[in-house]
């Protein structure tokens, strides 16, 4: 029996190399000399220019007579010639060394010529050479490509080859085929970077030329649908600085949301002024700015139905301030003391009464002109937060009780009392925090000034349960979804307390942090700036005849606030200007003043 060896392919068959002669050795070497002269060609000049002069000294110290001069002269004139060639392609310093090298081997050719290139001269000029070649080659200490082995080495194996259709991630196929094709929600889009995170996955998404990202936010409902996912796992959000035509996909294939997620602990970083108070969809936590370095305190406005989360929101914010160092933060409770029992007694002044919430007031728009004095005398700008100087936010919860009139209370005092503060109270470090059950401009009171100043700053949107109510929110890019689609229970039945949004760059769904008890919290006890502490702080324990619902008495606040009744009169002659009716009532709506203020006011006229 015989075995068979494997036959190997014809070109593995090797041919026995043949001996190698002398001419070949000779080309080798010759070859290799070329090689190495390329690489090394910039750092041998300075060597060639020790030996050229070493030669011209030399042949000139040979020579006698005028015919010594020869060489010198021929010499001086390449020298001459290679410093001009440098000077001409380089800097001020390549400039200046090569007019020292120049000079130095001029001096040399001539020195050498005199006394004759004997041992002592020869190794001066070689040792000086090598010195004054040290800058030279410190700056060239890269040799030049080896052009010559990269040619020889192998060429690299050719790319892979691109995915053939059919076989690319399984999302993008139904992306193509679903969303991305003609006649579908998003024809011409495309899907890239797609990156997996523990609750599902996110990817850039690329809208056909003259197509807007609001596009693709209109299309979520159809993404949803592609993907197979339940309602509210599917998020499009801007790219900040990117293309319109540019977004950031988020899909959900679980919800991270549906866990409570406790407070960690105090997160207020000074130098930001922020707080993480949610934590997004994705996982990412959303911060909370108390303070913008450089641009003063933020006025913040929470709102949401009952038992939707906010006065738990309101908890975090207090803990927060009252932990840090430079927030001395106040509150009105404007449930009378129930919705925030928590922070009686354990913040400087407490009011859970109206009277008491106009106490409070009037001290805060007076602690903006006691600290009038440090701005001014740093100049302008705004107060930065720090322990000399406390940010001071007015905590008002329930705070459409006390800003919405009826036939039976008059609260436009109120309105305009926090309406100083949202405008003024910002370069004072005053800032006020509301919380609503409603973000529109009618729990404001109607005030357009607290809702534009409000809107300037942050607003959390837990659910509602009506469509018209939040007018706050419906302005700037659109909603993923409305506030009053976010769902009452989550799936697995457990109720969503905490769930909605925070308007800021990011329009993520979002849950607030949980702190159940924040009673347990050690608060740092921050001291007024001495300008505020020579304010005297309101007592807030007398009872009797505290209301001033009248409007007599209300006019009496609005005055007592007006320093200038010059005011009054500006806003008059402003609304008769705009076109309004000199009667005292026409007067009275166009420019929010109390009727009592119009009428003095027209009488000083
Ligand atoms: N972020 C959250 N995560 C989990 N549970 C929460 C969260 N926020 C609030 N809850 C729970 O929801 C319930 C209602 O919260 P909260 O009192 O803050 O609501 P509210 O909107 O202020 O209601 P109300 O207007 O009646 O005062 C509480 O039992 C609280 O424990």
């Amino acid at each position: 029996m015989t075995t068979k060896t494997p036959l190997k392919p014809d070109a593995e068959v090797a041919e026995p190399a043949p001996e190698p002669t002398s001419s070949d050795t000779m080309l080798q070497a010759r070859q290799e000399a070329m090689r190495l002269g390329k690489r090394w060609r910039r750092q041998a000049l300075p060597l060639a220019g020790i030996g050229g002069t070493h030669a011209v000294g030399a042949a000139s110290a040979a020579l006698t007579g005028p015919a010594a001069l020869i060489p010198v002269a021929a010499g001086w004139a390449a020298t001459a010639g290679t410093y001009g060639h440098a000077h001409k392609r380089a800097s001020r310093w390549d400039r200046l060394y090569a007019g020292i090298a120049a000079a130095g081997s001029a001096s040399f050719q001539a020195g050498l010529g005199l006394v004759g290139a004997d041992g002592i001269t020869a190794s001066l000029l070689w040792a000086c050479g090598c010195a004054l070649s040290v800058p030279y080659w410190v700056r060239h200490s890269e040799p030049d490509p080896d052009v010559t082995a990269e040619l020889a080495a192998p060429a690299p194996p050719p790319e892979a080859l691109p995915v053939a259709p059919g076989t690319a991630d399984r999302r993008i196929r139904l992306w193509d085929e679903h969303i991305a094709a003609s006649g579908k929600a998003l024809p011409g889009s495309t899907l890239s970077d797609i990156s997996a995170f523990a609750y599902g996955w996110k990817a850039k998404l690329e809208l056909a030329i003259t197509e807007h990202w609001h596009a693709a936010l209109q299309a979520r409902k159809s993404i949803l649908s592609v993907f197979d996912l339940p309602d509210g796992r599917v998020f499009v959000e801007a790219i900040p600085g990117e293309s319109v035509r540019k977004a950031r996909l988020t899909v959900l294939t679980s919800d991270p949301l549906q866990l409570k997620t406790r407070w960690q602990g105090p997160g207020l970083d000074p130098s930001t002024g922020k707080f993480p108070l949610m934590v997004a969809a994705d996982g990412q936590p959303l911060p909370f700015k108390l303070w913008n370095p450089g641009a003063g305190a933020m006025h913040a406005l929470i709102s949401g139905v009952t038992r939707s989360g906010k006065t738990k929101v309101l908890d975090v914010i207090l803990t927060e301030a009252g932990m840090s160092d430079r927030v001395l933060p106040l509150v009105i409770d404007g449930g009378g003391g129930a919705s925030l029992p928590q922070w009686r007694g354990r913040t400087k002044l407490f009011a859970d009464t109206p009277a008491r919430a106009r106490k409070v007031l009037r001290y805060v728009l007076r602690l903006m002109e006691r600290r009038r004095p440090a701005v001014e005398r740093q100049g302008g700008g705004s107060l930065e937060p720090s322990p000399e100087t406390p940010l001071i936010p007015v905590v008002i919860d329930e705070a459409h009780k006390l800003l919405m009139s009826d036939d039976e209370t008059d609260n436009r005092d109120v309105v305009r009392m926090c309406e100083r503060i949202v405008q003024e109270g910002a370069k004072f470090g005053i800032c006020l925090i509301l919380a609503t059950q409603v973000p529109s401009i009618k729990q404001l009171g109607n005030s357009t000034a607290l809702r534009d100043q409000v809107k300037a700053g942050t607003i959390v949107g837990l659910r509602i349960t009506e469509k018209g109510s939040g007018n706050m929110i419906d302005t700037g890019d659109p909603m993923p979804e409305h506030l009053k689609d976010l769902p009452a229970e989550f799936p697995d039945g457990a109720p969503t307390h905490g769930l909605g949004y925070m308007m800021t760059a990011r329009k993520i769904r979002a849950r607030a942090l949980l702190l159940e008890n924040p009673a347990e919290q050690p608060l740092v006890d921050v001291p007024l700036d001495a300008d505020s502490a020579a304010e005297p702080l309101p007592a807030l324990t007398e009872e009797a005849n505290e209301e001033p619902n009248s409007e007599r008495e209300s006019a009496r606040h609005l005055q007592s606030l007006t320093e200038d009744p010059g005011d009054a009169d500006e806003r008059i002659q402003a609304a008769i200007d705009a076109g309004t009716h000199p009667d005292a009532v026409s007067l009275m709506q166009a420019t929010g003043l109390t009727l009592a203020q119009v009428r003095q006011a027209l009488a000083r006229r």
